[in-house]
């Protein structure tokens, strides 16, 4: 990119095109207004390349087998070791070989204008785009800018990490070989799917969890399931321990000493301790923002600190819900409010209003994908205690329905649902089991629609299917 010394002017700017700067420039371009995409590295973002894509393609090949060693009638060689390198080219192809041509034919083809470079604010309006090639482009937006960069790995304050070389999501998601041993410091969603997944292609991996239990903020009972479930495929899940220490070996190896004294040895390891903000290099400083902190912005998606409503944090730069369909959400928001304010009108008032992203406060679903699945949305029990709000909890155990024992016989798995007995609403819900992913969308819908409990009696589940969890939860509550 040569050196441009115009400024170009577009209706809106959008920084970075992850999954969330996609969508926010899809829904501007849509509305009419001019746009342009900057995106520093590849088009699709973390998660096309380095999250949710890969990471799922190398879970798939492991849940399936989990099924389907329970299943009679299979070949027993269903439950052999899988094929390493076959599922780690599947996952290649999952992550489009780490090229994003076809996404940036799509930018094109929804009429975007597309710059590849490193974007920073430089001022109100102003932006600067710093071309692969050293060359400068600057860009001015006469409606809005949307800074939708994402976030990177938070590793922990550990005396010599750089020289570690530690594994964070990217390594993770895009490793070429299966370590012999994999230490996971971690275990939040990243460290149990990545223990799953790696567990699964041949290493022998130790989970680290600081606390006394994995996933902690879901429900209890999903991270105890799923740590069962790790143990059984022979993973060492070690509670309440941190690393103190940690070098690479003149020989290659991880040697780590842990915060209760005890050594571990691996030849990887991977710290999946949190997410920071993309948002150090950006230009915050210009606009009278902190670089490197979280970018708060309010239920428009607008950054409210900074004056004139032009800025907007989409996605999980600004630390509301760190998922691709959350951001996706957002963005959609984001695009409606920013081509209303262009149009002259106020974003529409209202809760459930086009232009407030509200399921970010009450409804955020979420599915861990291991085994087995942990589908989640709204509160949890301990969120409701910390928060001090009255619900009623209401429990079944799934290996009672007669879909459950059609899906894995032998399935263990457990439900809750929260209810708030004033509103008679769902506001919450998990599942924990084989196959409960594609459960979640109904839980969203009784969450977010505010279906009254009575109501619920009438949306009939299929027979036999796991979706009866939702008759048995209503039940066991009327006999209580
Ligand atoms: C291992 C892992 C697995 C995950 N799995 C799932 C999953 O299964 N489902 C799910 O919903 N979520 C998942 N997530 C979360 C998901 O990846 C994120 O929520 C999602 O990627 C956020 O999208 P985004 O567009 O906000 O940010 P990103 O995907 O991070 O995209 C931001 C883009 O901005 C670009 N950028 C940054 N700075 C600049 C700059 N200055 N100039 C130009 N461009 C810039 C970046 O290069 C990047 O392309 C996972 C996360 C991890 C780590
Ligand atoms: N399937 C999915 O949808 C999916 C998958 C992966 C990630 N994600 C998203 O990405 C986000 C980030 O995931 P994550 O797992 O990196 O973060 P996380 O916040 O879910 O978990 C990080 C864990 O690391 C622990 N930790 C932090 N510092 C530590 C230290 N120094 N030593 C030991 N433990 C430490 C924390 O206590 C926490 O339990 C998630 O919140 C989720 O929103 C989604």
């Amino acid at each position: 990119m040569p050196t441009d010394t115009t400024t170009r002017a577009y209706d809106v700017i959008v920084i970075g095109a992850g999954p969330v700067g996609e969508n926010v420039a899809d829904r501007t371009t849509a509305a009419g207004l001019s746009t342009v995409l900057v995106e520093s590295e590849l088009a699709g973002g973390e998660c096309s390349y380095w999250a949710c894509e890969p990471s799922k393609a190398l879970l798939r090949p492991a849940l399936l087998r989990a099924d389907a060693v329970h299943m009679p009638g299979l070949d027993p060689a269903v439950g052999n070791a899988l094929d390493a390198k076959a599922v780690l080219a599947h996952r290649d192809r999952m992550a489009g070989d780490w090229k994003d041509d076809g996404q940036v034919e799509w930018i094109a083809s929804a009429g975007i204008d597309f710059l590849r470079g490193h974007a920073r604010l430089a001022g109100e309006r102003e932006v600067t785009v710093e071309g692969p090639d050293g060359g400068t482009v600057r860009l001015r937006a006469r409606h809005a800018v949307a800074v939708c960069t994402g976030s990177g790995p938070a590793l922990p304050r550990l005396p010599g990490i750089e020289a570690l070389r530690p594994w964070t999501n990217r390594e993770a998601t895009s490793a070429q070989q299966v370590p012999r041993r994999l230490a996971i410091v971690g275990a939040g969603v990243v460290g149990v799917e990545m223990a799953t997944a790696w567990q699964a292609l041949g290493s022998q991996v130790t989970l680290l969890a600081r606390g006394e239990r994995v996933l902690p903020r879901m429900e209890r009972f999903a991270g105890e399931l799923v740590t069962e479930r790790l143990r059984e495929a022979g993973a060492v899940v070690r509670f309440g321990v941190e690393v103190a220490a940690a070098e690479r070996t003149p020989g290659g190896e991880v040697a780590i000493t842990l915060s209760d004294g005890g050594e571990l040895l691996a030849d990887e390891i991977l710290f999946a301790t949190g997410r920071a903000p993309r948002s150090v290099d950006i230009g915050l400083d210009t606009v009278g923002l902190i670089p490197g902190d979280w970018l708060a912005a309010d239920d428009t998606l607008t950054v409210a600190a900074v004056p004139g409503e032009w800025l907007y944090a989409v996605g999980d730069v600004n630390g509301r819900a760190l998922y691709t369909h959350q951001g996706k959400y957002q963005a959609r928001i984001a695009g409606a409010v920013i081509a209303a304010r262009a149009r002259g009108e106020q974003p529409a008032p209202g809760r459930w209003s086009p232009h407030r992203s509200t399921a970010d406060h009450e409804a955020v679903p979420g599915v861990v994908f291991t085994d087995p699945e942990v589908a989640s949305v709204g509160l949890t029990s301990d969120e409701a205690l910390r928060t001090g709000r009255v619900v009623e909890v209401v429990d079944h155990d799934l290996g009672q329905l007669a879909g459950a024992h059609q899906y894995r016989p032998g399935y263990q798995g457990r439900a809750r649902i929260l209810l708030d007995p004033e509103r008679q609403v769902v506001v919450g819900a998990t599942f924990a089991g084989p196959g409960v992913a594609e459960l979640l969308y109904s839980a969203t819908v009784a969450i977010a629609g505010e279906v009254p409990v009575e109501r619920l009696w009438h949306a009939v589940p299929a027979f036999p299917t796991i979706s009866e969890v939702w008759l048995r939860l209503l039940e066991t509550r009327s006999q209580s």
